[in-house]
């Protein structure tokens, strides 16, 4: 299964209406601080969606409740990765996508055998405080030397303008927020991505 080289974070399935018609292959529901009841109702909408126009969805964090849902696709940081169940996550058949940092992450991360490993902050992020700084386009060719056939993420400080030199480092995929999110017309932007990860 080759996964898309466009994968768009959203907080909410609001967005997901909005971007999905656009032709996004690829995305990951990324909620913050809302009661079970909210994030359960949140998959299940995303889900919908996501089944009606042939997307994959990722959920992030949230693993017990993407295991009670059915989804098919996880994504865990690393302080994630020490609290979540990892043989219940494969039993039920969920595949995974695991953050990574620095060389210490990366072996980590390695050791699971993810379906696909996440580099960030790859240029500065105004999206949320990281106490790593950008680590620069040389990080993903060396990553990608490291995960050999993992598809590999670049993701932080995303821009299209970006992403032709963020792919010829080596990253196999591109994940983006606020270029998008904070964006003026975030549909044009979605389009241009599209076209950029074609
Ligand atoms: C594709 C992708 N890469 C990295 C992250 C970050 O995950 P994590 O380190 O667990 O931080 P939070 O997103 O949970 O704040 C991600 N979500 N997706
Ligand atoms: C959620 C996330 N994780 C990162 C990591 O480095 O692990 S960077 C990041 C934020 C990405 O948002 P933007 O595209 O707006 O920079
Ligand atoms: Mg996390």
């Amino acid at each position: 299964m080759t996964l898309h080289r466009f994968y768009p974070i959203f907080d909410h399935s609001r967005w997901l209406t909005r971007v999905l018609p656009l032709g996004v292959k690829l995305v990951q529901l990324r909620i913050k601080d809302q009661p079970d009841s909210i994030v359960a109702e949140q998959i299940a909408l995303s889900q919908d969606l996501c089944r009606q126009h042939g997307a994959t969805l990722v959920i992030n964090d949230y693993w017990q409740a993407a295991i009670d849902a059915g989804c098919e696709w996880v994504h865990l940081g690393q302080e994630d990765l020490e609290e979540a169940d990892l043989s219940a996550i494969r039993r039920a058949g969920l595949k995974l996508g695991v953050s990574t940092h620095d060389d210490a992450e990366l072996d980590r991360a390695l050791a699971v055998a993810p379906d696909y490993i996440a580099l960030g902050p790859v240029y500065p992020t105004i999206l949320k405080k990281m106490k790593w700084h950008e680590q620069g386009l040389p990080r993903l060719t060396e990553w990608k030397a490291r995960v050999g056939k993992i598809p590999l993420v670049g993701i932080g400080g995303m821009s299209v303008e970006r992403a032709e030199g963020v792919f010829a480092a080596g990253a196999d995929i591109i994940s983006v927020v606020t270029d998008i999110t904070l964006n003026a017309d975030p549909e044009r932007r979605v389009e241009q991505w599209i076209d950029a990860t074609r």
